[in-house]
């Protein structure tokens, strides 16, 4: 038989280690796998908690996807397994952790960072796209540190039907297009329009859209409400990429290969991503 057997995987095949952090849905750990001393994270999800939020559809998507994606700046899904009451994924550890914490911690990153990270998702996203998976949930939450200070895509959601269930699963409206929070039809541009949000809060450790209340971030981002605030001092290139990037019309939005020739990401960004 050709295709690989796919091993069986169960929880006697890794020893347990410390947590790496929690979600919605569970736990993560770090954890070995015992035969190749591999290292791993293995994220514990609840059987109950998938059923009561009727997402197991949306994770097999997500196992099905992520099962094809290679690329250095995506999180690998290894495999899944279950027992009784739990679900597993058998996911590649990120050394260096939640890029959020670090955002908290240096309160915003130089240009030159800002740029490197912007650089390498959008080369990530790029290689999303050329296999037609649109991600739609690029925020600092969904991304990871490897241990050469690279960035990593980790995200649930990376299929294409299931916004409404996830944005009221989620919460946060600060990441959305206008195409998206007016609930229109929307393709590959919304990840254009994220990747523009990202940018701006790696730069001024708020998203630009943010309110008190959920009707006004609504509002801001369907009048595309974009101010620079005077502090920190930020490049008028760097702000040009984003003008260009935040734009009502999805199909007026800067392509992605299109970014990695901005003049802002040519002279900030470290090649190596
Ligand atoms: C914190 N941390 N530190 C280091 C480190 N290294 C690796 N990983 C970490 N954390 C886990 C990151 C994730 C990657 N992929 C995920 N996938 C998921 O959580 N899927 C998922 C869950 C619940 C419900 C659904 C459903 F059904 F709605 F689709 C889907 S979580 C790490």
């Amino acid at each position: 038989v050709s295709a690989v057997a796919q091993k069986r995987w169960n929880l006697n095949d890794f020893d347990i280690g410390k947590p790496l952090g929690r979600g919605k849905f569970g736990h993560v750990y770090l954890a070995r796998e015992k035969r190749s001393n591999h290292i791993v994270a293995l994220k514990v999800l609840f059987k109950t908690q998938l059923q009561q939020s009727q997402v197991e559809h949306q994770l097999r998507r997500e196992v099905e996807i992520q099962s094809h994606l290679r690329n250095p700046n995506i999180l690998r899904l290894y495999g899944y397994f279950y027992d009784q009451k739990r679900v597993y994924l058998i996911l590649e550890y990120a050394a260096r952790g939640e890029l959020y914490k670090e955002l908290q911690k240096c309160k915003y990153f130089s240009e030159r960072r800002a740029a490197t990270y912007v650089a390498s998702l959008a080369r990530a996203l790029i290689y999303c796209h050329g296999k037609h998976v649109i991600h739609r949930d690029i925020k600092p939450e969904n991304l990871l540190i490897g241990a050469q200070g690279e960035l990593k895509i980790a995200d649930f959601g990376w299929s294409v039907h299931t916004f409404n269930r996830r944005r009221t699963m989620c919460g946060t409206l600060d990441y959305l297009p206008p195409e998206m929070v007016e609930s229109v039809e929307h393709d590959a541009s919304v990840d254009i329009w994220s990747l523009g949000i990202l940018c701006y809060e790696f730069l001024y450790g708020v998203p630009p859209f943010e309110a008190m209340e959920h009707s006004d971030t609504y509002r801001r981002i369907v009048q595309v409400d974009l101010k620079f605030p005077p502090k920190p001092i930020v490049s008028a290139s760097a702000k040009d990429l984003i003008s260009q990037m935040l734009v009502k019309e999805s199909a007026q939005r800067l392509p992605l290969h299109k970014l990695l020739e901005h003049p802002w990401i040519v002279q900030n960004a470290d090649p190596s991503g």
